[in-house]
């Protein structure tokens, strides 16, 4: 790779593999607004944008045009043809000296298995780009990269014309006059299929009473309709403001657009070291400091919540014993808590074993008792069976990892798929033998709530 830096702030690199030509440019700039940057792309990538931000803000991204597309309809094997894809195209495009490398972004399916029919149109199993412009703003830095992937010969001419389309939408954004963007307003609630979910729990309870398996999560779906399609940038703006103690995402597939506000890391691998969370057991927030303490004690003392909770400890543990050395799990929970609702958690950590990356830390972590259940298999057999919806990209991972190997995952829970005119919105709980479903209707109720205050929606006169 011959690659020359045309001054500090400058980086530029040029490779060949097989017949394509590789162009990677990044230059520092002055601090801009990521979600304007995002609006800047509203018209020319259109379908091919892609935001996300860690739950402590030191790390932002987003992707405009793709670049590169790797996707995966597999039923099994989905993780390791995405990762073998991105290790043999991050090889010609990594550049070790530079700032900053390229990423690639997206997120998997929860259940490549489930057929029911779906909502989800745009979106295959395993869905990653490498964005075309990269804006990537990490502690005080920006910078914003161009990526230029191709086989034509005679193709500098077509870098030069990114060069200035970089140029114009840098400034765009940092014209951009104010973060604001106005809140939908829902015009249309319905709840898809409730006496279904509440039938499910009742099913799944009997079925962990006669010992056939231990947890299961069961979820379902609320649909909103508006008046105009929404603005995928008005979105992650309204939900962002609505619970800020989380990471953000959000990802285009054509008209479709998935996003949320999750406060659950799956798992984060930076210099080889590895860190996951175990998040399950919910309680809402109470509305003066004393009501909220005593909900929170009573969570961390609850026996369904603290059982509920130690299954995905034992998992999340034996996946970092297997994946990585010095793995160090907390023995007892703390609570996390959130604008409307506090968990359990427990966060693990430890070393990635040599040869270990972070496709292999998603895939065998996913899903987490958090999200599937326990003994895994045969939960996810029950969801199919029992839940009655798709949940698509709902729960899944979904995150970005760079040329180096480093990257963060989140699940992708408290999220919703907007489609034209129509916004999905889903939420779960883990159902364990004490549950009942009134009170896992009313978990989910509190779920709801960051995203249809963010979307205008109509809070439940119950929750
Ligand atoms: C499944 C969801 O949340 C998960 C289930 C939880 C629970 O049952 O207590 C808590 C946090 C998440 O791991 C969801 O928000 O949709
Ligand atoms: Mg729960």
């Amino acid at each position: 790779m011959n690659s020359e830096s045309y001054s500090s702030t400058q980086q530029f690199a040029e490779s060949r593999y097989e017949g394509y030509r590789f162009y990677t440019e990044t230059i520092e700039v002055t601090r801009m607004s990521a979600l304007a940057f995002f609006e800047a792309g509203r018209d020319g990538h259109a379908g091919k944008r892609m935001y996300w931000q860690n739950r402590e803000k030191t790390f932002t991204l987003v992707g405009l045009g793709h670049a590169h597309v790797l996707t995966s309809d597999a039923a099994q094997g989905r993780f390791q043809n995405i990762k073998v894809d991105w290790k043999s195209l991050c090889r010609q495009i990594v550049n070790e000296e530079h700032a900053v490398q390229p990423v690639l972004f997206g997120g998997f399916s929860f259940d490549p298995l489930n057929d029911k029919e779906s909502e989800w149109t745009n979106f295959p199993q395993a869905y990653f780009a490498v964005p075309t412009f990269q804006l990537i703003l990490k502690g005080e830095q920006a910078y914003v990269s161009i990526h230029l992937i191709t086989e034509q010969h005679e193709s500098f001419a077509e870098f030069e014309a990114l060069r200035k389309e970089r140029d114009k939408l840098i400034h765009a954004a940092q014209v951009s006059e104010v973060d604001k963007y106005d809140k939908p307003q829902a015009i249309g609630h319905l709840e898809l299929r409730k006496e279904e979910y509440l039938h499910s729990i009742q099913q799944v309870t009997d079925t962990i009473k006669a010992e056939e398996v231990e947890k299961v999560v069961i979820a379902r779906a609320l649909k909103l309709e508006f008046d105009e399609k929404l603005s995928p940038t008005a979105a992650l703006y309204q939900v962002s403001n609505e619970q800020p103690e989380s990471f953000l995402f959000g990802l285009e597939a054509e008209e479709q657009f998935f996003f949320g506000a999750t406060p659950e890391r799956l798992v984060k691998v930076e210099d080889k070291k590895a860190l996951s969370t175990c998040l399950a057991g919910s309680t809402p927030r109470g509305k003066t400091v004393e009501k909220d303490t005593e909900l929170g004690n009573a969570l961390l003392a609850d026996p369904k919540n603290r059982g509920e909770h130690q299954y995905v400890v034992n998992m999340i543990s034996e996946v970092f014993e297997a994946y990585c050395s010095q793995a160090s799990v907390p023995k007892l929970p703390k609570l996390m808590k959130i604008r409307d609702i506090q968990h359990l958690f427990t966060p693990v950590e430890g070393n990635l074993n040599p040869g270990a990356t972070l496709f292999d830390l998603v895939e065998a972590l996913h899903p987490t008792p958090a999200l599937g259940g326990e003994p895994k298999l045969e939960a996810m057999e029950m969801i199919r069976e029992y839940e009655a919806l798709n949940r698509g990209y709902y729960a899944a991972p979904v995150g970005w990892i760079d040329a180096k190997g480093d990257g963060e995952f989140a699940v992708a829970i408290r999220s919703a798929l907007l489609d034209g005119k129509e916004a999905y919105l889903y939420a779960g709980g883990g159902i364990v033998a004490d549950s009942t479903p009134q009170s896992e209707y009313d978990e989910t109720w509190v779920k709801f709530r960051p995203m249809l205050r963010a979307l205008g929606g109509q809070l439940s006169d119950e929750s």
